[in-house]
């Protein structure tokens, strides 16, 4: 049980920390939207100019989100080809999720090539870019606090063990409770796999329909950002029980940090390199987009790889493909893979992520930084979030996580972290 107001180890610097990101995070993301249209495209100094109120609210953009929204919950409602358990919660109950991501993911692109053909202007997304951003920015901030409040209601075992500091904004930042839900529709197991990802790659798209709008046809370092960033989702939504096991569903509240980074912070940021060569066309010959292909393919064949021997490993370690696996054993009964993919590093997964954030970045070409954004955020998300894992896991697996320390030295990347 986490009594209200008790005194769980602060992250993200505290409250100050807190109150620091929660202005932060929307004023990034903004910078962002609008350094990638301007000339010089520049991520370090200040933004072109400061948008009017005008520029940033429209009745319509909010509308267009808030049905986005509607469309993608009614798609999490539809049956199911699977209902997954999650992992065992403090009062010995399991939660039961819908496994139709990837069903959403196919009738949303169903539904939108209907549209297209039915005259649907979707390469007019871009232009509403900025008032979608900001609704969404609005979205995020009024739904945090309505899941603050059904906190305040919630009994002490549907708490999350942070974000229940006793400082609003802390609490607020971080999440209260850990699984909210209406009857079974599960906030954060929705948002963190559909509406978001899924309004990544259809922004991806707008932005490509507008280019072949406006040069005839897209260029192919547009063609490859949106394949990679296609197949990283579809991926996702595939793998789509995997993610009941991060430590996003099992650990974290849902309050701002993921509301905010689910609804407005991956569509908006993650399809900045998009955005960047719609307004700064950069040639890419094929010998180069070839070796791109090659990063990015040796990046998914390291984060696939890991992920999958261990989600297979911890679903039955007996299974042929990991059988013969080293393992070492921890006091909880549960083993940890000391070979393979986890005897390499310790978050081979991330390496893989990380190898496919560069893949990414590069069909922008190397004159601006700003296309290198994400992988620059990303690899101190990265390093914050092994951190945070690490953490954990010594609490999990007391001495034996130290074992695993000193068998696998390296965090991330091979001889270097
Ligand atoms: N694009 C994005 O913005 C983001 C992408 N990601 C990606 O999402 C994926 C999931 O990442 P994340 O949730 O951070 O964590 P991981 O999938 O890396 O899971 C960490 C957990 O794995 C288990 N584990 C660790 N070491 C071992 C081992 N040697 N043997 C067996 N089990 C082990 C532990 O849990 P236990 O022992 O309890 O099973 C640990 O808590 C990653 O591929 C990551 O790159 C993540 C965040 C953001
Ligand atoms: C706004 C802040 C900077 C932090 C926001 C963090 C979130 C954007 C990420 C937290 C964990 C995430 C995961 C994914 C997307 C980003 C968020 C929501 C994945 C769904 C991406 C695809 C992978 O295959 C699985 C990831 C799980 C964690």
């Amino acid at each position: 049980m986490v009594p209200q107001g008790s005194r769980a180890e602060l992250e993200f610097g505290g409250p100050l920390g807190a109150a620091a990101l929660l202005l932060l995070l929307p004023a990034t993301m903004f910078h962002l939207l609008l350094v990638a249209r301007s000339g010089p495209a520049r991520l370090l100094g200040p933004p072109p100019y400061l948008p009017e109120l005008e520029e940033l609210w429209s009745p319509w953009a909010l509308l267009l989100c808030l049905t986005w929204l509607g469309l993608q919950a009614t798609l999490y409602l539809l049956p199911a080809r699977k209902v997954a358990e999650g992992q065992e919660l403090k009062d010995k109950s399991r939660l039961s999720y819908p496994i139709n991501g990837f069903q959403a993911l196919v009738l949303t692109a169903l539904l939108v090539g209907l549209g297209v053909l039915a005259g649907l202007p979707l390469s007019a997304l871009p232009e509403m870019l900025l008032p979608l951003a900001f609704a969404a920015t609005l979205i995020a901030f009024i739904f945090s606090l309505l899941l603050y409040l059904k906190a305040l209601v919630a009994p002490a075992s549907a708490l999350a063990p942070g974000g229940n500091s006793g400082n609003p904004i802390y609490d607020f930042f971080l999440g209260r409770e850990l699984n909210p839900r209406i009857c079974s529709f599960d906030f954060k197991y929705f948002c963190e796999l559909r509406p978001g990802l899924i309004g990544w790659v259809l922004i991806n798209l707008a932005l490509l329909m507008q280019e072949a709008e406006l040069r005839g046809s897209p260029s192919l370092a547009m063609w490859l950002v949106n394949g990679f960033q296609l197949l990283y989702v579809g991926d996702a939504l595939w793998h789509e029980e995997a993610v009941l096991t991060t430590m996003d569903i099992i650990h974290d509240g849902f309050g701002f940090m993921l509301a905010f980074g689910d609804l407005a912070w991956v569509p908006f940021t993650y399809s900045l390199q998009a955005q960047f060569l719609l307004y700064h066309p950069e040639p890419l010959g094929l010998p180069l987009a070839s070796v791109i292909c090659l990063i990015n393919a040796v990046g998914y064949y390291i984060f696939r790889g890991a992920n999958s021997q261990k989600n297979t490993f911890r679903k039955n370690p007996s299974d042929p493909r990991v059988a013969d696996l080293e393992t070492i054993s921890t006091a909880t009964g549960r083993r940890l893979l000391v070979s393979g993919w986890w005897g390499m590093v310790r978050h081979p997964n991330y390496l893989g992520d990380l190898i496919m954030a560069l893949a990414w970045s590069l069909p922008c070409g190397v004159s601006h930084l700003l296309p290198y954004f994400y992988l620059l955020y990303f690899t101190a998300l990265l390093v914050h979030r092994e951190a945070r894992d690490e953490q954990q896991c010594l609490r999990k697996y007391g001495l034996a996580w130290h074992a695993y320390c000193r068998r696998v030295p390296y965090r991330i990347v091979p001889y270097i972290y």
